[in-house]
């Protein structure tokens, strides 16, 4: 094993492990605080060098991208594109391979060769790249030395938001299949839909004009570049590019959803539509001024719902009989879980926070719509899906109508971008779909009213003692926190509530919703104290919520 021990002794020298490091593989990759990340990304680079060939010389991406937390700036989040997503089943070496020390380095590699039964000798492809924060370009440089020096082929392509790094691997890795590997074949794959779907658009309430707040991140030259391939069809007025402000600092789609408020630099006025990206582009939410002056939210669960109905009506129309589902987490509203369940019926799947779970479950239908209610999501078609509705459409025994139904569900499906949640395709799809509906927010937001909600975070000492099961609705651990949590549950109409340790951030979250606003927030902080007192609550007591 030549090869292992010579990437190892260059990294260790170049690239030495932190004394300071805190990881853990949570809900969105790694997570890392150290002194120097740069170790990090270099074992990042040798892993992913090994999955590559353990996937028989398959391309794998790797993306250097921020947290969306502003506060965490030591924090650092790093995707593992993997083709597709990493598979969990590898999030165990992950762990270790970071967080050995450098002397045990080599042998954890060799661990992995063993266990997965890799071929050391074959060739292997990774695709990089990065957000826009400043170190990324130094963490980037460090991620490409760990690839070459386990001589994996490295190409870098600079700057991409995230969802852009997983079409770009999908499409090496089926052979163009899914559509040209390169930006251009991206813009040119999602807007081309978009213009088709969109050519003979004759609305009244539905206006052009969107409104979107680019969280200071990648996004923002990205949408410029979609502009140019949108010709006017879709009016894009941008916030938050970038040229002043933070990344993510009072914007993008996780402040607009936990704050419930617009993103500094935009002035919400009556009959604007307007949508919040998170940094590195793979979340979005919309969100509008109602008639009586109050904000108001579409966030993940209003967007599935609004794809879920859509493609529905379609494959109805269509004849094809195709099952579509839809997965969600616990925080996905308890009025939508409703609404799918019993309006739409629309079968739902509830599984644990983080897209990777919920990708994997989209998997199990032939149609599978998922969301994060934080604007995380997209739709996945399986290939006997993908055939049928293929065939459907050139299908000359059919009638015209039935044949044009096929083909508009073919234009969906190229303007969605199945490998990941995908901010850019998931605005294309929204506006779409209000286009051909002819509907303004107020249309998409009536089909029902969210339950009033709160998310507050307790610090404890050690957050692994709490556990949970049933897709983490549940705790079972502590002793006497989840009876606790459901005698406070059973004193609120509509009452719900749940707390998980955070995958992001060194917390426990808390989430409740009830009837009213009052007796949600009163929920989320007596189970916040609940936490504190049995889990081992550290500095401040949670306060109720404002
Ligand atoms: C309540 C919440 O929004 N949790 C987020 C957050 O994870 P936590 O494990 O809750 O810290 O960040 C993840 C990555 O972006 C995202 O997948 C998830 O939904």
């Amino acid at each position: 094993m030549d090869l292992l021990k010579g990437a190892v002794e260059k990294g260790c020298q170049q690239y030495p492990r932190s004394l300071q490091t805190i990881l853990s593989y949570g809900t969105a990759g790694i997570r890392m605080r150290a002194d120097n990340l740069d170790y990090i990304l270099y074992r990042m680079g040798l892993l992913s060098v090994m999955f590559s060939k353990f996937r028989k010389g398959q391309v794998t991406g790797l993306m250097v991208t921020a947290s969306h937390n502003p506060a965490e700036d030591n924090g650092v989040k790093l995707i593992d594109t993997m083709g597709e997503m990493m598979p969990i089943a590898w999030e165990k070496h992950a762990t270790q391979l970071l967080n050995v020390g450098d002397d045990k380095l080599e042998f954890s590699l060799e661990a992995i060769v063993k266990e997965e039964g890799i071929d050391i000798n074959i060739p292997a492809v990774v695709c990089t790249a990065m957000d826009t924060r400043p170190s990324s370009v130094q963490l980037s440089k460090a991620a490409v030395d760990g690839i070459n020096a386990l001589g994996g082929e490295s190409h870098n392509y600079g700057l991409l938001t995230t969802p852009q790094l997983h079409y770009i691997v999908c499409c090496i890795n089926t052979k163009e299949q899914y559509g040209l590997p390169t930006e251009e074949g991206y813009y040119s794959k999602l807007t081309s839909a978009f213009l088709k779907f969109n050519k003979d658009k004759r609305t009244s309430k539905y206006l052009p004009g969107l409104h979107v707040d680019l969280a200071n991140g990648v996004s923002a030259p990205k949408i410029k570049a979609l502009k140019a391939y949108l010709n006017d069809s879709l009016e894009i007025n941008i916030y938050n590019d970038g040229s002043s402000g933070k990344l993510n600092y009072e914007c993008g789609a996780d402040f607009v959803k936990v704050g419930q408020c617009p993103p500094s630099g935009i002035d919400l006025q009556q009959g604007m539509r307007c949508a919040s990206f998170d940094g590195d582009g793979d979340r979005i939410v919309y969100f509008y001024k109602k008639k009586d002056g109050q904000f108001a939210l579409l966030d993940g669960d209003k967007i599935a719902t609004l794809f879920a109905s859509f493609l529905s009506d379609l494959v109805k129309a269509s004849g094809l009989k195709l099952n579509l589902g839809l997965v969600q987490t616990a925080y996905a509203n308890g009025s939508s879980t409703k609404y799918i369940t019993e309006i739409m019926k629309v079968p739902v799947a509830c599984v644990p926070t983080g897209v990777k779970h919920l990708h994997h479950k989209a998997g199990d239908f032939d149609i599978g719509v998922y969301f994060e209610a934080n604007g995380h999501g997209t739709v996945l078609f399986s290939d006997a899906a993908q055939k049928s509705i293929l065939q459907q459409a050139s299908d000359n025994s059919l009638d015209k109508d039935t044949r044009e139904v096929a083909g508009q569900l073919i234009t969906a499906m190229n303007m969605i971008n199945q490998t990941v949640g995908d901010a850019i395709s998931d605005m294309l799809l929204v506006e779409t779909i209000l286009a051909y509906r002819d509907w303004t927010c107020e249309d998409w937001d009536s089909a029902y009213t969210d339950l009033p909600s709160v998310l507050l975070k307790v610090k404890v000492e050690d957050r692994t003692i709490v556990k949970t099961t049933d897709a983490e609705r549940k705790t079972t651990s502590p002793p006497g926190l989840q009876e606790a949590i459901d005698q406070l549950m059973a004193g609120y109409k509509f009452g719900r509530a749940f707390v998980r340790p955070s995958g992001t951030e060194d917390v426990m979250r808390v989430y409740a919703e009830a009837d009213t606003k009052e007796n949600a927030n009163k929920l989320a902080y007596e189970v916040g104290l609940q936490v504190y007192d049995l889990a081992r609550g550290i500095g401040d007591k949670p306060q109720l919520p404002a």
